[in-house]
């Protein structure tokens, strides 16, 4: 969905379209002042009929500083050609992309309304789209000096100081923003905003909706202060129901009364202040299709850039900051610039492993009317189709960047270079294949798309989380474009909507999970991670891996009688490859968490002729900890566990059958039949799903076996 409402046009033909931009209908809508109240900026609201005046007024970067004259395009034409031979493809850049269908009428409104950019516009080929380096420190007069906020200019109060509040001729001056607590933050020490957690995760639980209550379905979701429980609702083999509680902890847990205002204080005003700061910062939602990631991140940039003015005319006047706007949208693995008629874009990484986006247009804005017409635009454009879950789901991730930067020698001579940007992403919605069925074969191919990439992204996050030298960034465009939110002098925000009713139980679950993820990479490597959160988390399983169930081994501590070589040879083991884990609690079938130590075995570290060599345990440790018997009988266990598990779903599958064929004979309206089947269907797939995992449980501990039965043999046993 867009980040500004709903005002897109919808095209009848299909479910798939673009936003329109319509003047008339962002001045309809701003007329009713709905979406302005929920960004807070009521009194931006315009009650002119007129339309929006052409966005070219806006000071494109690289038109000389003078609105993009003549001078500035010659500039333009200059850096076009350059970049056009040192990409070594222009043509490339022309081949025509893969768009989302384009309704007649948006076509006739860009030839009527806003023209097609010029061919020399500055923005066409903006060359600062490769300066995403930043900047190297300068010195920032008065930075984190607050005075300059709390004594205004002689003579005018502080809110006429204002200089980034347009004059709107229709309206009138825009009446003063409030103060928010931004400029209070800044005269804090300057320790406080590098105090700022690397990587934030909050959740954010929306109301239940009228479908959801119409279906007289359940809210599921329980929150309290940071911690948020689902009950989720399962089935006993005799059809009984049970509650199975599943706890998470986060750095915030918004809940369906939490305003969009408190949602930005939670997560993006703390941020604002660091981008000044030399650092790329990020805001993404993520949730299923409909949890409300759009209605949680459509205020946000708008709220981010009054902030962002804020400073830069107050704390950083005459600092020579300037603030830029771009838009963008990851559709179908392309990208396209929504402040630009969808003009494709391309991704190009430089040496130093900076994504650049080529060609994206980059807009100078001084004033907090530019920034929303800007945005509004954006959004009119961007592509948005109907789901199972949501009528005007966002089929595209959308991205749009603030960026600052600063002119180098403190004139306008040469172009200033980048010192922090802040990006705010509404990635589309997930979806699983069971929810696309009824859709089209354009949603169904837009929807392998999405997950995709937020599989890439889940990817990305589980090699962060896992210590992996390397990061599968290049997965997709998206994760390529998220690279700079997870490196270096980074920090995101990530807000995780979810739907409250019990119809969207696993999505959300699906959801959370991901999120506590994330939240295990804030904390560094896995010995960093929260032990609380682990624990609760944990409750969700209670599936003890194999690893876990042999038989405790010998001491690390060899015995003296090492049979493994000389010492000399030992001491080639890396220490770094001694991956010994911390001991970890698990969750018993009765309801108890337990401790356990992964026994040594595990510490394979080396090899000697081809055969593997089992660290710290000596011969006399492998024969006593693991004789035939003792291996054999377990391996018993685990047969007899899995036979166990298959006849009782047998059982339960007859229960099911019979009881299928009572209702097919007494269907009658009323009976819900559908309902029930769909019930004993679950309790099938949740059996089949167990047996599964007792299978993958017993082949892995054949597995083992095999190893152990050839480490014995090597050591002539
Ligand atoms: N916190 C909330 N309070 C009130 N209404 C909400 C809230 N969150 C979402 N909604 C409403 O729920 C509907 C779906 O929300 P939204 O469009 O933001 O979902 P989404 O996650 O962006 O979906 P998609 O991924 O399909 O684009 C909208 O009508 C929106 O107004």
């Amino acid at each position: 969905m867009n980040l500004m409402g709903r005002q897109g046009q919808r095209s009848t033909a299909g479910h798939h379209h673009q936003r329109q931009y319509s003047s008339d209908n962002f001045l309809e809508a701003s007329s009713n002042g709905r979406w302005l109240q929920s960004t807070g900026l009521q009194h931006l609201h315009t009650s002119t009929s007129s339309s929006i005046p052409p966005l070219p007024d806006y000071n494109l970067y690289g038109g000389g500083g003078g609105g993009g004259g003549g001078g500035g395009g010659a500039q333009a034409l200059r850096m076009y050609r350059n970049a056009q031979r040192s990409f070594n493809g222009g043509s490339e850049f022309v081949s025509e992309p893969t768009t989302p269908p384009v309704d007649s009428r948006q076509s006739s409104q860009r030839k009527s309304g806003e023209g097609s950019p010029s061919e020399f516009s500055p923005g066409l080929l903006d060359l600062h789209s490769f300066d995403t380096e930043l900047l190297t420190e300068l010195p920032v007069h008065g930075m984190y000096d607050g005075s300059s906020l709390f004594n205004p200019v002689r003579g005018r109060s502080f809110d006429d100081s204002d200089p980034y509040i347009s004059n709107n001729k229709q309206t009138g001056r825009a009446p003063a923003l409030p103060d928010n607590g931004i400029l209070k933050n800044f005269t804090a020490d300057k320790d406080k905003a590098s105090s700022v957690a690397k990587i934030k995760v909050v959740v954010r639980k929306r109301p239940m909706n009228k479908k959801e209550l119409a279906k007289n379905e359940e809210d599921i979701i329980e929150t309290l202060s940071n911690s948020l429980t689902v009950h989720e609702t399962k089935l006993k083999v005799d059809l009984t129901e049970y509650v199975e509680k599943h706890e998470f902890m986060f750095d915030a847990v918004l809940n369906e009364e939490v305003s969009n205002d408190e949602v930005y204080r939670e997560t993006v005003e703390p941020i604002v202040p660091i981008i000044f700061q030399r650092t790329k910062a990020t805001c993404f939602a993520y949730g299923q299709t409909g949890s409300g990631k759009t209605y949680t991140m459509q205020p946000l940039p708008l709220k981010a850039s009054r902030d962002i003015l804020r400073l830069m005319h107050h704390t950083y006047r005459n600092q020579g900051f300037h603030l830029f706007v771009s838009f963008f949208e990851i559709y179908g693995g392309k990208l396209f610039d929504l402040l630009s008629d969808r003009k494709k874009l391309c991704m190009r990484e430089d040496g130093k492993q900076q994504v650049c986006i080529v060609g994206l247009q980059e807009y100078k804005v001084s004033d907090l009317e530019m920034i929303k017409e800007l945005i509004e635009k954006g959004n009119a454009t961007r592509s948005i189709g109907t789901t199972g879950a949501n009528e005007e789901s966002s089929r595209s991730h959308a991205i749009l960047q603030l960026a600052i930067k600063r002119s180098v020698d403190g004139s306008d001579t040469k172009p200033p270079r980048l010192v922090g940007k802040l990006s705010f992403i509404d990635l589309a919605g997930s979806e699983r294949g069971a929810d696309t069925t009824d859709n089209d074969k354009q949603t169904r191919l837009e929807g392998a798309e999405i997950n995709k990439s937020l599989l890439a992204l889940k990817e990305c996050i589980r090699a962060l989380d896992n210590d992996k030298s390397h990061i599968p960034f290049r997965g997709s465009k998206l994760t390529e474009v998220l690279r700079d939110s997870f490196v270096g002098n980074s920090r995101t925000v990530m807000i995780s909507c979810v739907s409250p009713s019990s119809g969207s139980c696993e999505h959300t679950l699906n959801t959370l999970r991901y999120a506590d993820r994330v939240k295990s990479l804030s904390k560094g490597n896995n010995s960093k991670k929260d032990i609380l959160s682990s624990t609760i988390n944990l409750k969700e399983s209670n599936t003890l891996p194999l690893s876990f169930a042999l038989p405790t081994a010998s001491t690390p501590e060899d015995d003296g009688t090492d049979a493994w070589g000389d010492p000399d040879e030992r001491d080639e083991f890396d220490a770094s490859e001694d991956s010994s884990e911390p001991e970890k609690p698990i969750w018993k079938e009765n309801g108890k968490l337990e401790r356990y130590s992964q026994p040594p075995i595990e510490h394979k570290v080396h090899k000697l002729n081809g055969q593997p060599k089992w660290r710290g345990q000596s011969k006399s440790d492998l024969k006593n900890s693991h004789s035939d018997d003792d291996l054999n009988a377990l391996l018993q266990e685990e047969e007899d566990l899995v036979n166990a598990h298959r006849k009782q779903v047998e059982e339960t599958m007859n229960i099911v059958r019979e009881e299928m064929n009572l209702l097919v004979e007494a269907d009658q309206p009323g009976n819900q039949l559908d309902d029930y089947i769909t019930k004993l269907n679950a309790i099938l797939s949740q059996k089949a799903a167990g047996i599964l995992q007792l299978q993958n449980r017993l082949a892995h501990f054949q597995r083992r076996l095999k190893e152990y039965n050839v480490l014995l043999s090597s050591s002539g046993y």
